[in-house]
């Protein structure tokens, strides 16, 4: 996927100015910069769920975002298999395939399978880590066979190994064709990735 001169503004302040970004298939690339570069703003122009105030984004494909908090209401009990089936939900980008029932459930335990979830697939969503429930969210992507995937990694809050497992997760994905980005605060995850994007005040330096 690819964005041109993408800029967005908070109460008037610029807070992205003419960020162009390529996402390649079969690609991760990292997104890093100091707090408050942009890095969440930028994947959300590129999600979609914020609009850019000039600039294009062009989407070739199903896009998957992965939020860095999930709140889980108590009022609304799910288990993870039904938070995955969620993401199966108005799937695909073409209308013309129909997806029925069985193929829901066999794309729903390919997607745990996926994420290493399976045998957490009847455990209520509410009770999972931070870590478990951002790979549910990954799952919901898979089900619905995203092929851009957008992460906004927290910066605190999961550890060495949640942060590994969903690096791995990522590159697997990536390995089967999807264009990838993740915005990543540990220099691991930086130097693991393809290419790296660095914002610093909302321009790119690299
Ligand atoms: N809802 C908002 N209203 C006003 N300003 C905002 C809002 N959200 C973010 N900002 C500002 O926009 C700038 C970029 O924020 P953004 O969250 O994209 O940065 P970031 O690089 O993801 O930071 P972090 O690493 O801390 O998550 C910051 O200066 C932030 O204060």
């Amino acid at each position: 996927m690819r964005g041109r001169n993408l800029s967005f503004n908070f109460d008037g302040a610029p807070v992205l100015q003419n960020v162009d970004v390529d996402l390649r298939w079969g690609t991760v690339t990292a997104i890093a910069g100091p707090n408050g570069a942009g890095k969440s703003t930028l994947i959300e122009i590129l999600a979609g769920v914020r609009r850019a105030v000039a600039g294009t984004v062009v989407r070739a494909a199903e896009v998957a975002l992965v939020v860095q908090t999930v709140s889980a209401p108590d009022a609304l009990p799910l288990t993870v298999q039904e938070v995955v089936l969620m993401g199966t939900w108005g799937a695909t980008a073409d209308a013309s395939v129909k997806i029925d029932a069985r193929e829901r459930r066999i794309r729903v335990a390919q997607a745990l399978d996926r994420v290493q979830l399976a045998d957490l697939a009847a455990a209520p969503f509410g009770n999972l880590s931070g870590g478990q429930r951002q790979r549910v969210l990954l799952a919901q992507g898979i089900a619905r066979r995203a092929r851009i995937f957008l992460l906004d990694e927290p910066a605190a809050g999961l550890d060495a190994q949640s942060r590994e497992r969903t690096r791995a997760i990522l590159a697997a994905e990536a390995s089967r064709g999807a264009a990838v980005a993740c915005v990543s605060h540990d220099e691991d995850s930086i130097a693991d990735a393809t290419s790296v994007i660095r914002l610093e005040g909302g321009f790119r330096v690299g």
